[in-house]
């Protein structure tokens, strides 16, 4: 799953088009910056308007309050970085998916109580697929998406999908500066292509 942050709407609904022409349906706009709202409040627009099958979620929530926000702006999942169960709460409120941040497996056990079907291991680098690969183990049901620090290297992802993650979070290493900077949207739908090529080899 492909994920970025800038303040530019119309840079962001560049971005979005190119990954969606990689086929990548699945997108996340983080919570960062002054009047993010604002910005995902138009890319959530233009999606519903261009690309209405596309699924855009957000990340870097940390309180009920912020879901609360963005899923009246059209958020159709959630992402933290962090176990919140008052965010777990708010997002059941509405039925809208809500994948936190989790590194331990007690974290792990409590966030699928509270209802979580992904939960997100960040900064997965820091722990690596042998963390996955060893709480797959006694709990097979669990589905985990590593993010931070994970590449578009076939190594890398090799690594993560072998351990059994069920996806991955791609953030700089896949929307960096030459998308940023130089604006290569022609290379971002080639790289998203490829990656999203490779998980699907990987997973079969
Ligand atoms: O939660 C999002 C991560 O900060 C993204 O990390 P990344 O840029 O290393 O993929």
């Amino acid at each position: 799953m492909p994920l970025f942050y800038h303040a530019d709407a119309d840079l962001g609904k560049q971005i979005l088009s190119a990954c969606h022409a990689a086929g990548g349906h699945i997108m996340e706009f983080t919570n960062r910056g002054d009047f993010a709202h604002e910005t995902f409040r138009e890319l959530s627009l233009y999606v519903r308007q261009e690309l209405p099958e596309m699924v855009l979620g957000v990340g870097s929530i940390n309180d009920a309050a912020t879901a609360a926000l963005f899923m009246q702006l059209g958020a159709d999942f959630i992402v933290s970085a962090s176990l919140r169960e008052d965010v777990a709460l708010t997002c059941n409120r509405r039925k809208v998916p809500y994948l936190p941040g989790c590194a331990t497996l007690s974290e792990i056990g409590r966030a699928e109580e509270l209802g979580c079907e992904i939960v997100k291991l960040f900064p997965g680098s820091v722990y690596g697929p042998e963390f996955i690969k060893a709480i797959r183990g006694p709990q097979p049901w669990t589905s985990i998406m590593p993010t931070g620090g994970v590449t578009t290297e076939l190594d890398n992802l090799t690594g993560w999908f072998k351990a059994g993650a069920v996806c991955v979070g791609l953030g700089s290493q896949l929307i960096g500066s030459s998308v940023f900077k130089d604006r290569d949207m022609d290379g971002l739908t080639e790289n998203v292509r490829n990656a999203l090529a490779t998980a699907k080899t990987l997973r079969s």
